[in-house]
């Protein structure tokens, strides 16, 4: 086919439409064929109308959350699909030879939102949402937009000639032109992948997900390992790795029969940017499509929980995404049936439409967030991309952000050592997983726990942790079924042998919320029947309610923080998600019939168990709970108690 294969220039000039896909440094692939727009994932034409298995680059837009239900500024953008007729290859430096490398000028260039406006919207999550419980981190993105006169296409291909040269440690490089639209960019993040497994096991692919997050911008003349060092020993930057981590395996947990298990962290070394980075592997017997909407989308660009991040960013964000935060997905048939997929995120990508340039990038907000800093991230962010479209000097330092007064002192100094090889960054990189849960580190053994035999209904509250909870009650024996708050029947709930009611968004006193109001319901009724219950976080505060005991919001909250705590006469380290707590006054350790555990000296209150019941304020389920399972198996057994006549 390569013998067909006309001149990067003349496939452009021919108006049809194509990609450009650089993997590993060597080569770049050159994908043609048709394109039409889909409605929904599953309408992703992977067969031909005769059944033959079709090649498919899809681009994913980040509206396609609604299939999911979730909300977002939606701009209807097209999911778009290059049905491939012809897949080639060229060698990189030929590619680099055909390509254009003319400069294209930008006229009014800039940000859309100011320096000073997004500090106020960083300050505004911070107070308004992390502040009032509705999640952990969230990504709020702005966008660097500049007019072009140049033709599109010729300007994709000069930007993408660029972007190899000049960015490195990108997953995907890649130029994607269609109809009136062409997206080009380097990404550092690959999404999902899903690649089949030995033919022994039919059906069956293994499925990874890299959660990269933690971003350090190279001072002037670049990293060192001096510089290295400090970033890689920021709480705020290791917590916010580990959040993502959390978020993504909860998504792991609900597509892979095995739940998945996390190996890193690395680094991801490029020209201005070093990020921290997991993997997470594990298997699944789903179609790739269907993977691709349980994992809409990533964490590490939306926020968490995930659905909850959605409304977060639709009330911060003014303008609709576009691509921005979803995927390109490439479908490639397999050897064996079915289809491999390989989808990095749409990051560090600039969109050229109508002669207009977008450029959206964001920053993860967490508890501890520095408005400054954060905006000062996202030009480092834009920079990778900024430099090779020519907005700011690509190789000198400092350079100035066209449009904006803010020094970039991200510029990349040249041939740098990768220091991910320095032993001593290596050792504290590895050092990090000393504080997690050995569960999720393992390979996790299969079956046969001291519960086989039982059943528990997990009802879930708009957190998907439920899918890492129910993964370790698995693991404990019981046979989990997970149903989402507004399906979950009276009946369901009498009947079950144990329910464990789960964490959620939004604040527990908040009666006006139908949400929280079921969950009440649900835990009320359960209770009052005095048949077993645990009660996890958002579940243990509207418990705590009900048997009197008083609810605030914490000093300063607890969104991804690990603490080591009594749970009834043993230390235990857990991780929080909780922006509430119940509290008692300090020392208390008995209401009624119920024990608490409670810090001695805020009276906060961790645990309940009484007759019947168990609850907890922290997630025994999150990679951040050393102490998770056994703690978790210690209060499924309170709960399972046999209650006294
Ligand atoms: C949100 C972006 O990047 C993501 C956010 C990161 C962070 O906050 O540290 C790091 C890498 C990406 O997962 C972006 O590039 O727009
Ligand atoms: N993870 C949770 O369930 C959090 C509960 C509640 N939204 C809080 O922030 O305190």
């Amino acid at each position: 086919m390569t013998g067909s294969l006309p001149t990067l220039t003349d496939l452009a000039a021919s108006g049809a439409p194509f990609a450009l896909i650089a993997r590993e440094g060597a080569s770049v692939e050159v994908l043609r064929g048709d394109v039409v727009d889909v409605d929904r994932l599953a309408d992703i034409p992977l067969d031909d109308p005769d059944g033959t298995p079709r090649e498919v680059l899809a681009l994913v837009p980040f509206r396609q959350v609604v299939e999911r239900g979730f909300v977002c500024h939606d701009d209807r953008a097209p999911l778009r699909c290059l049905r491939v007729a012809d897949h080639d290859s060229l060698p990189l430096a030929e590619a680099l030879r055909q390509l254009p490398s003319e400069r294209v000028p930008l006229e009014d260039a800039g940000f859309d939102i100011s320096d000073e406006d997004y500090a106020d919207i960083v300050r505004r999550v911070i107070a308004d949402e992390i502040g009032r419980g509705e999640g952990a981190n969230f990504v709020i993105r702005r966008d660097f937009t500049a007019t072009v006169e140049t033709d599109a296409v010729t300007a994709g291909l000069t930007w993408f000639r660029a972007l190899l040269q000049h960015e490195r440690g990108a997953y995907w490089t890649f130029l994607v032109v269609t109809d009136g639209h062409v997206a080009v960019g380097a990404s550092p993040e690959a999404h999902v992948s899903a690649r089949s497994g030995a033919p022994a096991e039919p059906g069956t692919s293994i499925v990874t997900m890299n959660p990269i997050s933690g971003t350090f911008r190279h001072p002037r003349g670049g990293a060192t390992a001096e510089t290295l060092t400090e970033f890689l020993s920021s709480t705020k930057e290791t917590e916010e790795l580990f959040m993502v981590v959390d978020e993504e395996l909860k998504m792991m947990s609900a597509v892979c029969s095995d739940g998945g298990r996390i190996t890193g962290p690395h680094l991801k070394e490029m020209s201005r940017l070093t990020h921290t980075e997991y993997m997470l592997r594990g298997s699944s017997t789903m179609d790739p499509r269907d993977i691709l909407r349980e994992t809409m989308f990533a964490p590490t660009v939306t926020g968490s929980p995930m659905q909850n991040a959605c409304t977060v960013i639709a009330r911060h964000e003014r303008t609709p995404r576009g691509y921005y935060s979803g995927v390109a997905a490439l479908f490639t048939p397999a050897a064996g049936g079915g289809h491999d997929l390989d989808a990095p995120i749409l990051i560090r990508t600039a969109y050229l439409v109508d002669g207009r340039l977008r450029v959206p990038v964001g920053a993860t907000l967490v508890r501890h967030s520095d408005p400054a800093g954060e905006v000062g991230e996202t030009h480092g962010k834009a920079a990778g991309v900024l430099g090779a479209i020519g907005a700011v000097d690509r190789d000198e330092a400092p350079a100035v952000i066209a449009g904006t007064t803010t020094v970039d002192e991200d510029a990349p100094a040249a041939h740098r050592p990768r220091l991910g090889d320095d032993p001593t960054i290596a050792a504290l990189l590895s050092s990090r997983n000393a504080r997690l849960a050995q569960f999720w580190l393992d390979p996790q053994a299969a079956g046969g726990g001291p519960y086989a035999g039982r059943e528990v209904l997990v009802v879930d509250a708009e957190d998907r942790f439920t899918t890492m909870l129910g993964h370790q009650l698995h693991h404990l024996g019981f046979a989990v079924r997970i149903a989402p708050w507004h399906e979950v029947t009276d009946a369901a709930v009498d009947e079950a042998g144990l329910v464990v009611f789960g964490p959620g968004p939004g604040d527990p006193r908040d009666g006006a919320s139908p949400r929280i109001a079921r969950m009440r319901e649900l835990v009320g009724r359960r209770a009052d029947a005095g048949r077993p219950l645990l009660a996890v976080c958002l579940s243990h505060q509207i418990l705590a309610d009900r048997l009197g005991i008083a609810l605030a919001p914490l000093a300063s909250p607890h969104q991804g923080l690990q603490k080591s705590v009594d749970v009834f006469g043993q230390p235990a380290s857990i991780g929080f998600y909780n922006t509430f707590t119940a509290r008692v006054a300090p020392g208390t350790e008995r209401l009624g019939d119920t024990e608490i555990a409670a810090d001695p000296s805020s009276g906060d209150v961790y645990a309940l168990r009484g007759p019947g019941y168990a609850s907890v304020q922290g997630h025994l389920e999150s990679i951040l709970s050393r102490d998770g399972l056994p703690t978790l198996e210690r209060l499924v057994g309170f709960a399972l108690e046999p209650v006294p006549a």
